[in-house]
């Protein structure tokens, strides 16, 4: 995967301890290294990657929808971890994001399949936002066209998890 790059990514403001992630763990060696930005505004997210040819589905160049649910689960916990900061009249800088969100559910809309010769981008939304638990919606698009749709109850880690 070759994950866009912009200015400060929502995970490369991690605490130390939850920077693991294989799909989006900047310290994940392995790993994907999804990477997570807010709109200007704050109001959304978005993430952009180029898949490689080895996330294949069993149709030649769609994208595997393990991978679709993947990009979800990173980029929602992501996202929600940014809704919740923005809410607390924070803005995003290298400093530690407050609120650390891990998936409770997730479920998937595979609306069409998604290409794997071009870029992927899905922005999210918050829903609704409480104390603990936030709920995002998610949109994976490529050439325009709306792949997949997600929406994510995302639940606050607490200090001794
Ligand atoms: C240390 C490692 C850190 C690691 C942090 C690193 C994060 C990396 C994230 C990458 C994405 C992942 O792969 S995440 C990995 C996959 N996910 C997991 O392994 C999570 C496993 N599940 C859990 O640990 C738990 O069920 C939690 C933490 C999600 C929730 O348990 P809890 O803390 O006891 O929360 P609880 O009080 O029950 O619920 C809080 C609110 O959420 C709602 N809620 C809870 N579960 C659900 C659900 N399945 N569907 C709908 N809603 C739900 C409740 O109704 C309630 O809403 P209300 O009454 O307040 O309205």
């Amino acid at each position: 995967m070759k994950p866009k790059k912009r200015n400060i990514a929502i995970q490369d403001t991690y605490g130390e301890r939850f920077q693991n992630c294989w799909g989006c763990g900047p310290k994940n060696e392995q790993g994907l290294h999804l990477k997570t930005y807010p709109s200007e505004d704050g109001e959304t997210c978005i993430t952009q990657f180029e898949p490689d040819n080895q996330y294949t589905g069993g149709v030649p160049n769609n994208l595997f929808g393990g991978m679709i649910a993947l990009v979800f689960d990173c980029h929602g916990t992501a996202s929600a971890a940014w809704f919740a900061h923005k809410n607390k009249g924070l803005a995003l800088t290298e400093e530690t994001v407050i609120g650390r969100f891990i998936t409770a559910r997730l479920e998937t809309d595979y609306k069409k399949p998604v290409p794997m010769d071009e870029t992927i981008t899905i922005r999210s939304s918050i829903e609704e936002l409480s104390e603990r638990k936030a709920i995002v919606r998610m949109k994976m698009e490529a050439s325009g066209v709306v792949r997949a749709e997600a929406r994510m109850v995302a639940v606050a880690v607490k200090d001794d998890m």
